[in-house]
């Protein structure tokens, strides 16, 4: 038996080979010379895939390698990283570092680390890219069919980009990874065709982690991303359109001059960056977007308020959605950020009971989550490192509470009144202008309709 390796003591990390046979791509790790990590996606019932489209295939399956390290490179963040396939070019380098630094953010913050200078990719120049990507012609277009792969969660803002779509005629799938079955009874709701991708990470990943790797938050939406791009290939649709809103790109602090985004893969910046990616190295005609960028966590509440057929199937609680150990008995924890958050963004637009019978309770009439609420605030604390709205969206949901006679006398409405909101600027207040659509979006003209339908 070999001896188990001591994760933080290692000097590099290994992108040591991937692979593609029916339906499975295997992405394989190491560090330094120790056992080989290998993740494993599976893609159900998968079609013969056409010649013309092998090239952009198998750039799609380097990606997806690449952007999955990250779940084990942050188990021991050694000095060196290692390509076995050579050198990146400087756009997927440049991609790459940009994912790990800023994905890996909160991680490094947690652990106090600083990761800046050490996440270093090999690259074929010798110095990062003044270009950033930019100089790259396009790839060869592949005259993908115009449908579109929609990205389900399980959570309220998936739904609202399915429903725009469906509203305007497009032709979609609701496509999900994992197994969790929270959100494959919410794609079944939606009543598109429905595809479910399975991802199974390297069990030596546990190991580490029980040997005592470094350990936090990874920017998921990424690796989700790459393996939707490779589906698209496979299966053959032009985009995929995420359910990024545009509080997703702002941080949830600063520290030391860095920006840390518990979101920061569901941001504009990476939608850019691996959008004109997608664009260069794997199929002019294939985009990538989020169909909600330009919306507001509260616009996107008030659009899916109107959504009643999933209000028994949803849930925002990543508790449900953990890969080891129990779930929550009820579909929504009512405990943590995401409860918090939905709870209070909901309910300026729901008749109160409704509310309450989604959650089986009412969380802004308990004293004891007064600290969940405040931190939602940025009262006396920073945003959670949660997806969760703005600090100042999540202001104007309560400030509008406050004004109406049947919240009012909740716990907390009551102490946001009475303790919090005579320290607050009320011209800053205003729940309308959160609700107007803003910014800049990369949504093809094909989906634009779904995109003006959600408003
Ligand atoms: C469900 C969840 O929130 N998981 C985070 C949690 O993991 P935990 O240890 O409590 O349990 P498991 O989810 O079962 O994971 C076990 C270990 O596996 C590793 N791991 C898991 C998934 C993965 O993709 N890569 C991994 O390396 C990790 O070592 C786990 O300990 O805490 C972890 C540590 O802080 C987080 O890494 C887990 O987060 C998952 C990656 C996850 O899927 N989180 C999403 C719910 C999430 O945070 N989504 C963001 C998207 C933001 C973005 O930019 O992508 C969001 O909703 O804001
Ligand atoms: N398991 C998954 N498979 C595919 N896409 C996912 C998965 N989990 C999340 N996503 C996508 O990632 C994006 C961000 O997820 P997020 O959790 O914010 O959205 P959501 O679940 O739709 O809504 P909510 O904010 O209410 O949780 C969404 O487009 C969502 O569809």
């Amino acid at each position: 038996m070999t001896n188990p390796i001591q994760p933080r003591l290692t000097q590099v990390f290994r992108f040591v080979r991937c692979s593609y046979a029916n339906g499975v791509a295997e992405l394989v790790y190491a560090f330094d010379q120790g056992e080989e990590l290998i993740e494993r996606v599976s893609f159900p019932a998968p079609p013969h895939l056409p010649p013309e489209r092998k090239q952009a295939f198998d750039a799609a399956l380097k990606l997806l390698h690449l952007f999955a390290g990250v779940s084990y490179y942050k188990a021991g963040i050694p000095p060196k990283i290692d390509i076995a396939d050579g050198p990146l070019d400087d756009a997927t380098a440049d991609l790459l570092e940009a994912l790990y630094l800023h994905g890996l953010a909160e991680f490094a913050y947690r652990n106090g680390l600083d990761l800046r200078g050490r996440i270093v990719f090999p690259r074929t120049s010798s110095s990062p890219s003044p270009l950033r990507g930019e100089g790259h012609a396009l790839a060869q277009a592949l005259a993908l069919p115009k449908r579109t792969l929609v990205p389900i969660g399980g959570g309220k803002d998936s739904l609202v980009a399915v429903e725009a779509i469906k509203q305007t005629g497009g032709d979609a799938t609701a496509v999900w990874v994992g197994n969790s079955p929270l959100i494959a009874a919410c794609a079944q709701r939606t009543g598109l065709p429905t595809l479910n991708i399975q991802r199974e990470l390297a069990p030596g990943l546990f190991e580490l982690n029980r040997l005592g790797a470094w350990n936090g938050h990874i920017p998921v939406t990424a690796v989700n991303s790459a393996i939707l791009a490779l589906a698209a290939i496979l299966y053959g649709y032009d985009s995929i359109a995420f359910a990024n809103e545009r509080s997703a790109s702002a941080a949830t602090l600063e520290y030391e001059g860095q920006q840390v985004n518990h979101q920061w893969s569901k941001g504009y910046a990476f939608e850019r960056l691996l959008g004109d990616w997608l664009h260069t190295h794997v199929a002019a005609d294939l985009d990538y977007c989020s169909l909600l960028r330009p919306y507001s966590e509260l616009a996107i509440t008030r659009a899916f308020a109107r959504l009643t057929p999933y209000f028994d199937v949803f849930s925002s609680c990543n508790r449900n959605f953990k890969i080891l150990g129990p779930k929550p008995a009820d579909r929504w924890c009512g405990q943590c950020p995401k409860c918090h958050f939905v709870f209070l963004a909901l309910a300026p637009f729901l008749p109160k009971p409704r509310l309450l019978a989604i959650f089986g309770r009412n969380l802004l009439d308990d004293d004891t989550q007064a600290a969940g609420f405040d931190a939602l605030l940025e009262y006396h604390d920073h945003k959670p490192f949660e997806c969760v709205g703005e600090g100042a969206e999540a202001r104007a949901a309560m400030y509008a509470l406050s004004q109406r006679p049947e919240w009012q006398e909740d716990a907390l409405v009551a102490r946001f009144r009475s303790e919090i909101l005579p320290q607050l600027d009320a011209t800053e207040l205003a729940l309308e202008p959160w609700l107007q659509p803003a910014g800049e979006h990369r949504v093809p003209a094909r989906l634009q309709p779904a995109l003006a339908a959600i408003g």
